[in-house]
């Protein structure tokens, strides 16, 4: 049966980093490890020192056993989701800076001028041709 993973953005994630609220991230899974500090065969400051980031190679390093990998099962709150905008493109749009324009104002962009323009250039040639007519 499919289960609901709860998502977190590393920036969130690396928001738990001390004794009362202790986070870690290992291979892209986040883990709550607060209540396990104590228990830790490590130590309670390597794990404090593995937060804010993804740890998985410090946990291979320390060569944790199959039991450690099931127990920390247990542990697991969620996964890291990069950012929306990598995943749905058309989000990123609104993220990228605007293009700076070279027309400083509405006023200076030759559109705004051409239909004034227009309607000047007719009621000149309209009272020409009527001064011609006499
Ligand atoms: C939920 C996460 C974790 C769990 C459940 C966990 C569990 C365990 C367990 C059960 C052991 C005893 C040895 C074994 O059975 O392998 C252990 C040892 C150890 N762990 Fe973790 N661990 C976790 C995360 C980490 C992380 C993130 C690091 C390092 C960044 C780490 C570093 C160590 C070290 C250095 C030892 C000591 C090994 C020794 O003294 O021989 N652990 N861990």
């Amino acid at each position: 049966m499919p289960t609901l993973t709860r998502l977190y953005s590393m920036q969130e994630a690396a928001k738990h980093t001390t004794r009362e609220d202790c986070w870690v991230v290992i291979d892209g899974k986040v883990y709550d490890v607060t209540k396990y500090l104590d228990d830790h065969p490590g130590g309670d400051d390597v794990l404090i020192s593995a937060t804010g980031r993804d740890s998985a190679e410090d946990f291979e390093d320390a060569g944790h056993s199959k039991t450690a990998r099931e127990l920390m099962k247990d542990y697991c709150i969620g996964e890291i989701h990069e950012s929306c905008a990598n995943v749905i493109p058309e989000l990123e749009i609104f993220t990228k800076e605007e293009e700076p324009s070279n027309y400083t104002s509405m006023f200076n962009h030759p559109t705004f001028w051409a239909f004034p323009a227009a309607i000047l250039a007719l009621s000149v040639i309209a009272a020409a041709i009527r001064l011609r007519r006499g």
